[in-house]
């Protein structure tokens, strides 16, 4: 388990963290997500003691990570892949680290072996694709069996063969009981690997839910449903009390109804249907509506010579009346 309690970060007058407190449960994967320079790597960074909070604190299993003896044996992390040591071989690598945490060198062919790295184990890192350099990482976080794991982009660079093996890889950690927590911008392939998250923006807390009630709370479900005889069937919803919306493409829209009501009132009326289907907002969606008023970094078109999009409140002012942090010499991500 990781406990965060009030942890903040302040770079200079940037709040990069601000009051985070929740905890990352053993068991499931937990995603970590937010905007572009939301606070997500800094956060990890703290978790791992690479940067000192202002104030606050994440306990690890109940310690502090300075507390730990061999880290490795209880938190392993995937930060920043290109921190190895380029003119080492895979293997001096990930024996340097199992030298220092006390971990047997037999460990280090396992987990070259579990990444897929086996046959380039002799080879200097340097020469690595960003995928190997990925898988590398991921070896090194494996090394001291932990029952903590930290992944921050871990898909990062990685082909669909690659993607697939981190999806399964990380749910049979969690299935293990461990305790898996990762961050990355790619919704689709977070949808199918956490089944809880934490969200962040502006440094704060935005949501904390399973990844369902997340989606559910945060983006609309309704039914399409086309029919030739989009009249009749219209009023037939009107007359049970239906409310429709047009969606101007020859569809209609229901929203909270389900495709087996709507159908049985169409065949009740002997109305043909040309389409009848359940749209479910995707995680993306969610997350878009979610964090529409903590997102910093915007980009526009100047093609059209349209306005940038406006931001509306940010999250934090439409909720405890303080003004955004965000720093005009940030030149992050524009
Ligand atoms: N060493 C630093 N000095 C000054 N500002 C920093 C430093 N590190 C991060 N920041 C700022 O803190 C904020 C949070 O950055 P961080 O990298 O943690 O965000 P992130 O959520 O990981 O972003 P991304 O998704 O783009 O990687 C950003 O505004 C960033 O510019």
């Amino acid at each position: 388990m990781i406990e965060l309690d009030g942890l903040t970060k302040h770079f200079g007058r940037k709040v990069a963290v601000d009051h985070l407190s929740f905890r990352v449960r053993p068991g499931m994967v937990t995603g970590f997500l937010g905007p572009n320079g939301a606070g997500k790597s800094t956060t990890m960074r703290m978790m791992l003691d690479l940067d000192n909070p202002t104030s606050g604190s994440v306990r690890i299993d109940g310690r502090h990570y300075h507390e730990l003896q061999e880290p490795l044996k209880h938190i392993g992390a995937l930060l920043d892949a290109k921190a190895m040591h380029g003119g080492r071989s895979a293997y001096n690598n990930l024996l340097c680290l199992a030298r220092s945490n006390r971990i047997p060198a037999s460990r280090v062919s396992q987990v070259l072996d579990t990444v897929g790295l086996s046959a380039v184990a002799k080879k200097k890192s340097k020469g690595f694709s960003l995928g190997m350099g990925q898988r590398l990482g991921i070896a090194a976080a494996l090394l001291g069996d932990p029952e903590i794991l930290m992944f921050d982009e871990p898909v990062n660079g990685l082909d669909p063969e690659g993607i697939h093996w981190i999806r399964n890889l990380m749910k049979s950690l969690a299935a293990d009981g461990r305790t898996i927590f990762v961050s990355s911008h790619l919704m689709s392939e977070m949808a199918l690997t956490a089944d809880h998250l934490i969200v962040i923006g502006q440094g704060r807390l935005l949501a904390d839910t399973s990844m369902a009630d997340f989606i559910h709370e945060n983006s609309r479900s309704y039914v399409r449903v086309r029919s030739p005889e989009q009249e009749r069937l219209r009023d037939a919803l009107h007359g049970a009390g239906v409310v429709v919306v047009e969606a101007g493409n020859g569809s209609l829209e229901i929203d909270g109804g389900t495709t087996e009501r709507i159908g049985e009132l169409a065949a009740g009326q002997g109305i043909v249907l040309h389409e009848l289907s359940a749209q479910r907002a995707s995680l993306e969606d969610a997350f878009m509506q979610m964090t529409a008023g903590s997102v910093e970094y915007h980009a526009h078109s100047d093609r059209d010579g349209a306005a940038p999009p406006s931001v509306g409140p940010h999250w934090g002012e439409a909720w405890d009346g303080r003004t955004g942090s965000g720093s005009p010499d940030d030149t992050k991500g524009v």
